[in-house]
């Protein structure tokens, strides 16, 4: 197999770039408008993370710039899905990129891992560097940058093989050394998994449900032991238990993982997130900062329009 085998935007396939599947679901307009940050009461949670109304106001993890971004523009053929990009993601921490479906936040995220080189059509303009080197440089390897850089998709996408051998996969292609068995069995724990699969590493992947596929998708996204995790949606196609333990674990890995996550849902963007990005309509970045000024004090009156339901 290739590593370069490419479909659509819905559908990347390919399990030597632990890439399987992208499939959109757009939120509606009614889900924006259902999902909207409410003023809440002041809460403290097992991680002592202090949470006032609904906001992650988590200072600690958050660190200097890890990922910078500067004027990336993107096509497909000939219509510009990106324009201009420029921003610093901070290390660690979680950074949410919300806006209207088709504002290009995806295509931002295949901009960190050079996801988008899988689509022909697509063409990046500008820098975005990784810890100070250009991904885009004519020596860095994409494969190598997608064992710093794992991601996460919409839908759990566990390949046909056991537990154990998906979370090994990464670890087997990539030629990462050590001791395969303890590096699955920590990926497994740090995805808040292996208690419930510790007797069954053998049992194929597709066999667990839907939220255990995808904290499995997300131990093998981390089993390379990734710089940075992004996540594409992880959560949109989960019930709400499956989605509070995506959220929860989310939370855990932030400690140690930079993470952005694309998110529909801006009651999650406002709970898991440190900093939040919000794109819209022409692939513009309109606002970018903390999570908490992002939904109660927007420098933006399209933000502000956005965050409040005017227009989804
Ligand atoms: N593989 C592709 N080929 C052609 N056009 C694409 C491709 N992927 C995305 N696009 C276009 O680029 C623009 C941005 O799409 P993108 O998926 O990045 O937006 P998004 O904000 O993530 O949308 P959504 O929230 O619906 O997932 C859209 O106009 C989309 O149709």
């Amino acid at each position: 197999m290739t590593d370069e085998t490419v479909t659509t935007d819905e559908s990347v396939s390919t399990e030597s770039e632990i890439t399987p599947e992208i499939d959109p679901d757009p939120a509606s307009a009614s889900d924006l408008e259902s999902d909207q940050p409410s003023a809440a009461t002041t809460s403290t949670d097992r991680n002592g993370t202090t949470e006032s109304a609904g906001f992650n106001t988590t200072e600690s993890s958050v660190g200097e710039a890890i990922i910078e971004a500067r004027d990336i523009n993107v096509w497909y053929d000939d219509v510009q899905a990106l324009t201009d990009i420029t921003m610093d993601i901070p290390e660690q921490g979680v950074t949410a990129m919300i806006g209207p479906s088709g504002c290009g936040k995806s295509t931002f995220l295949r901009c960190i891992n050079r996801m988008n080189d899988l689509i022909d059509a697509a063409r990046v303009d500008g820098d975005l560097s990784l810890a100070g080197k250009n991904v885009y440089d004519s020596d860095v390897d994409p494969v190598a940058l997608r064992r710093r850089v794992g991601m996460v998709f919409q839908k759990p996408n566990p390949f046909p093989k056991s537990i154990y051998d998906n979370v090994a996969y990464g670890l087997k292609i990539q030629d990462v050394d050590g001791d395969h068995d303890e590096i699955v069995e920590n990926a497994l724990r740090k995805a808040a998994l292996w208690d419930e699969v510790s007797g069954r590493l053998d049992e194929s992947g597709l066999e667990l449900s839907g939220g255990q596929q995808q904290r499995l998708c997300i131990a093998r996204a981390i089993a390379p032991d990734p710089e940075v995790l992004l996540m594409d949606e992880p959560a949109s196609a989960l019930d709400p238990v499956a989605t509070s333990q995506i959220e929860d674990l989310i939370d855990s890995l932030a400690e140690e993982y930079t993470v952005v996550i694309v998110t529909h849902n801006m009651q999650q963007a406002a709970r898991i997130s440190d900093k939040t990005a919000v794109f819209l309509t022409g692939g513009e970045l309109v606002e970018f900062d903390d999570t908490q000024k992002i939904f109660e004090n927007p420098d933006n009156q399209r933000v502000e329009d956005y965050i409040t339901g005017k227009f989804g």
